[in-house]
């Protein structure tokens, strides 16, 4: 069994690392000492809406001792959000083995270019999580919605996709990996509006005038890509561009559609609403930041995913955060003129 090394042992790196090392993979995880001491004696326990609890003893040690846990890994999961990539990736490079296998498991589109830059001559893909990961405290770890981990198609994958899959998180090959980080981008535009909306993404993707926020934010990014020929995967039953169309239906149109196949736990938050809640920096600039930055280098812009980096970076730095859907939606029309 291959030796993996979890670099950010937060909500992602503890479930999908918990989960490898439940099935009998050789798991390290790296992380913070808070994190650590919330596992306890207790270790982890990580469940989902179908059945899945298991608990597991997953070896932590704490970044001091990352990169000798790197320097012993086939595997590294890059699991840290994107502000930290670049500390990962210096950390990495004196360490790593020249026949490493790196994989970033986080949103965004630039992530694993970030880390290849500083890893030349290391397989560095990147990964996708379409599912959202609660962290619960006291070491449990909740997986809150579905899909399936989608990896750039790579033939280094082939030493990990057993273990990957008795751990029941099978890996999906992907050969347009960039076209699925853009989608998942689209997806991820919702993250801004929940951590604004500070509510549950069930309580807030149920009312209408959040999902139109995301709509216009979604409609802009959309159209930005396709002034920029970047093509989007399809990763949910609508392609796309067909969206914003069911995010404006009225609730119970959007309930009676979605709802079979957007099954959401009630408690599931964006990973953007925890990252206000404990104080951090936030990853907008690396969702709605790249929609912003993208346009204006095609000479257009896009004032929807400016104004919510804008309120983002506000709620940041203590400001206005619980916004209601019809105050933020007034905004953002205002902000798109
Ligand atoms: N949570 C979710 O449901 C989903 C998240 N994602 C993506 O996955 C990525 C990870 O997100 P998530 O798991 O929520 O993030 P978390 O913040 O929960 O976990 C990251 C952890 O890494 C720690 N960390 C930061 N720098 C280092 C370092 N140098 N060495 C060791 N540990 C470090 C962080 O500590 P500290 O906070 O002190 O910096 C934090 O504990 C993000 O890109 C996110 O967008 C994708 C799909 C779903
Ligand atoms: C799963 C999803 C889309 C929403 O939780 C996410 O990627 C995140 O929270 O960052």
């Amino acid at each position: 069994m291959p030796g993996i090394c979890v670099f950010g042992a937060g909500s992602i790196g503890c479930y999908v690392g918990g989960r490898l090392a439940a099935a009998g993979a050789d798991v390290v995880l790296v992380g913070r000492e808070r994190v650590r001491d919330a596992i306890g004696e207790g270790g982890l326990r990580l469940t989902d809406d179908h059945g899945v609890d298991v608990r597991t003893n997953a070896r932590f040690v704490l970044e001091g001792d990352g990169p000798a846990a790197a320097h012993q890994a086939e595997l590294v999961l890059v699991t840290v959000k994107s502000a930290a990539t670049a500390d990962v990736a210096a950390t990495l490079a004196p360490v790593l083995r020249p026949d490493a296998v790196v994989v970033s498991l986080q949103n965004g589109l630039t992530n694993a270019e970030a880390l290849r830059a500083v890893l030349p001559g290391v397989t560095v893909l990147a990964g996708m999580v379409p599912f959202n990961v609660v962290n619960l405290g006291g070491g449990a770890f909740h997986q809150g919605s579905e899909g399936t981990i989608e990896v750039q198609d790579d033939p280094a994958l082939a030493a990990y996709e057993a273990a990957f899959a008795a751990a029941g998180l099978p890996l999906r090959r992907r050969e347009d990996m960039g076209a699925v980080l853009r989608a998942k981008l689209l997806l991820n535009l919702n993250n801004a509006v929940n951590a604004l909306a500070g509510i549950p993404l069930k309580a807030e993707l149920s009312q209408r005038a959040y999902r139109r926020c995301v709509a216009l934010a979604q409609r802009e990014a959309y159209e930005t890509f396709r002034a920029a020929g970047a093509s989007l995967a399809r990763l949910t039953p609508l392609p796309p561009g067909l969206i914003p169309r069911l995010l404006v239906m009225p609730d119970r149109v959007y309930a009676a559609v979605a709802a079979p196949t957007l099954a959401i736990d009630p408690i599931a938050r964006s990973s953007m609403w925890e990252d206000l809640e404990a104080g951090r920096t936030t990853e907008i600039d690396w969702i709605n930041g790249e929609v912003v930055r993208l346009a204006e280098s095609l000479g257009r812009s896009a004032p929807v995913n400016a104004r919510l980096v804008t309120l983002v970076r506000a709620a940041e730095a203590g400001g206005r955060r619980a916004w209601s859907g019809d105050d933020l939606l007034a905004d953002l029309r205002r902000a798109a003129g």
